[in-house]
């Protein structure tokens, strides 16, 4: 039999793992504790999973999945575990943050441990809500040139901190083409930042490939990150679904950050309802002003900007959500259960959730030949519902 071909993955920014976290960022009194609270009480509320406070400013929330709900309807297990996200509320940054101005430094690096940013902008005036701007008037778009600034001159800061190590090593040894290799990728970035753009944008523009990613993952910049925005409105502009900045601040997202998610909402709106106790007033209230709650579609925008798919494994026992990056071949998910499942992988059995759906169960599933035997260059898809097969002590003979 002809050997099979092996299937080589793309190179990606940042290293989520199955924990995956994001980290509200922006200016003091733009909302971010609010919508933190909010996200986290929606999880309490709204779904029947225990939901955990890892610290006073770390939650976890479930990502919604309704994949997830039929397989625990369909299996009834004793335990049902969804994916989530951790959300991280991270003090407010000011101008010249990077250079220690409030308390920025230290919540630079707060921003560094997560995976994703969510970038909280304010669009509610004082004048409406009593609320002050510590940038005086309402102007989100400085704001967003703020931040960004402010991440841009911390990443500057890492690189600058790591060229003269590489300078070092090539001056050591001449020869080492790795460091040679290293040092123009950083020379690169650098120049990228000091124009203004941010890291994640350099990736398709030089085509960069393993040999500069790596390089890059291990700085863990900041604007390598990829990133949404929460435009917060005040209730009643959510309501009237009207804005006067929303127009531009979308114009300054496509020309900034192309391709990255804006998601309008309103903060003070979202806590409003999620202190109502009463689930019919709550419906009553969102059907009287035709809007819905935008916390599902934060999490689940939130954990999908970091390519992340879901596979699961299902039975009596436990019905569990898996994370991993896309793509992701079978030994890699296998890996996210137990290192010895990826270590002796022999196979994967699967069956595509839209093919389990249609068939109804996994025994439906077998009779049809939808139940699948694949190989170690599968490539998992998003929903896949996977039984890994595997043998450590073969894999410890070899
Ligand atoms: N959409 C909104 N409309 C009106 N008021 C709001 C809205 N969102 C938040 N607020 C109010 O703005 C104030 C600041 O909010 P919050 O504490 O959440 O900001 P923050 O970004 O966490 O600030 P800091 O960086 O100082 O921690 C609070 O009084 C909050 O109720
Ligand atoms: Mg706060």
């Amino acid at each position: 039999m002809a050997p099979k071909k092996v299937v080589e993955l793309p190179p990606m920014l940042g290293r989520p793992g199955n924990h995956v976290s994001a980290g509200l960022v922006g200016l003091p009194n733009v909302g971010k504790s609010t919508t933190f609270n909010v996200l986290c009480s929606q999880n309490v509320a709204a779904e029947n999973f225990p939901f955990c406070t890892i610290d006073p400013s770390t939650a976890r929330v479930k990502v919604p999945d309704e994949r997830f709900d039929m397989l625990c309807n369909k299996y009834q297990p004793a335990s049902k575990v969804p994916a989530w996200l951790t959300v991280v509320d991270i003090a407010g940054l000011v101008k010249g943050a990077h250079a220690g101005e409030g308390l920025g430094n230290a919540f630079l690096s707060h921003i560094r441990a997560t995976d994703a940013i969510f970038h909280v902008v304010r669009v509610f005036e004082e004048k409406d809500t009593g609320v002050t701007h510590t940038e005086g008037a309402c102007d989100p778009m400085r704001d967003l040139d703020i931040i960004r600034a402010e991440l841009r001159f911390k990443d500057m800061d890492a690189i600058n901190n790591k060229i003269p190590d590489m300078q070092k090593e090539i001056k050591r040894d001449p020869k080492n083409k790795k460091a040679a290799e290293s040092l123009a990728t950083l020379e690169t970035t650098l120049e990228w930042l000091k124009a203004g753009k941010d890291v994640r944008f350099a990736v398709n523009h030089y085509k960069w490939g393993y040999k500069e990613i790596d390089v890059l993952n291990e700085l863990m910049l900041l604007t390598a990150k990829p990133a949404m925005y929460l435009v917060n409105m005040s209730e009643p502009d959510f309501l009237r679904q009207k804005n006067k900045f929303l127009g531009k601040v979308k114009a300054y997202v496509d020309e900034h950050c192309p391709g990255e998610a804006l998601i309008p909402y309103s903060a003070e709106f979202e806590a409003k309802l999620a202190a109502m106790e009463d689930e019919g007033a709550r419906e009553a209230l969102l059907v009287e002003h035709k809007v819905r709650s935008q916390l599902p579609k934060v999490v689940k925008t939130g954990y999908h900007l970091l390519r992340l798919i879901h596979f699961f494994t299902a039975g009596a026992d436990e019905v569990k959500c898996w994370t991993i990056r896309d793509p992701c071949k079978a030994p890699g998910a296998a890996g996210t259960i137990h290192t010895d499942f990826e270590r002796g992988f022999i196979m994967a059995e699967v069956m595509h959730f839209d093919d389990w759906k249609e068939a109804g169960s996994e025994a439906q599933c077998k009779a049809t030949g939808k139940y699948m035997q694949k190989g170690k260059e599968y490539i998992v898809e998003d929903g896949d519902i996977c039984y890994f097969k595997f043998n450590v002590t073969a894999d410890k003979k070899k």
